[in-house]
């Protein structure tokens, strides 16, 4: 079955214009991704609308808190139904493992869990803030290593450090990579970004886009665009 790179980040405030685009794609051009904002203001009908009309759904809640809470958390997302979920590798090892064993008993196991590494937001100086003696790289490389570990599918990261993890991980290890931007498109927050056709050749799974595609005259034509520039 045919696997669609591109996940198009529903950031939308409105239900209904996020369903007026939802309604011209068909599950061959891309999966979905419902980050906080949709997620908040319309919970988990909204979810399991997209899963009913046949998309894979990524739940981008970035759970960050004690195990338990993580667990639970991440067992109710699994069975919601949805393709993906993920949690922030900064909660830890425990946490990471608490959450995986959530999900491997919940009702719908194949649930794919990914940690976030490094927000795409975010540059050397930003993280320097946070943590102290480290650049980007060097900082994901590290908290994907502890992922792996914790027996997880993969990471969110940026396109960047896509060549340097696939020298230690292997490509079953999946690499989820917002900040994606085609030539000449705003970056707006994203500070470590990359073309598609770059990001696929440096090693990465899955593409999330969102402004580039939903903020488009087109956003249709932008994404099949993007889907021909790295299937072709
Ligand atoms: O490191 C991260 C983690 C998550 N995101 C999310 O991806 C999309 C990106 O949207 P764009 O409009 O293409 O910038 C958005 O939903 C973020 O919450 C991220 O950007 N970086």
């Amino acid at each position: 079955m045919h696997d669609p790179r591109v996940i198009v980040a529903l950031d939308y405030d409105n239900k209904d214009t996020a369903l007026a685009f939802v309604d011209k794609l068909d599950s061959s051009l891309c999966k979905l991704k419902v980050g906080k904002e949709m997620f908040t203001l319309f919970g988990p009908e909204f979810v399991k609308a997209l899963i009913a009309k046949g998309f894979d759904v990524f739940l981008d809640l970035k759970f960050h808190d004690i195990p338990n809470t993580v667990a639970k958390a991440c067992r109710a997302a699994a069975e919601l139904g949805v393709w993906m979920v993920n949690v922030h590798a900064s909660g830890g090892l425990p946490m990471m493992q608490a959450a995986k064993e959530a999900i491997a008993t919940s009702s719908n196991p194949q649930t794919k869990l990914i940690a976030v590494t490094v927000l795409t937001s975010m540059d050397e100086a930003q993280l320097a803030d946070v943590v102290s003696g480290v650049t980007p790289e060097q900082q994901v490389l590290r908290l994907a290593a502890l992922t792996e570990k914790a027996g997880l599918d993969g990471i969110v990261c940026s396109a960047q450090e896509a060549s340097a993890l696939r020298e230690k991980h292997s490509d079953d290890f999946l690499l989820v990579t917002p900040g994606i931007r085609p030539v000449g498109a705003d970056a707006g927050d994203q500070k470590r970004v990359m073309t598609p056709p770059d990001a696929m050749k440096a090693g990465v799974s899955y593409l999330v886009m969102g402004r580039p595609i939903t903020k488009a005259e087109d956003p249709i034509a932008v994404l099949k665009a993007v889907n021909a520039s790295i299937n072709g």
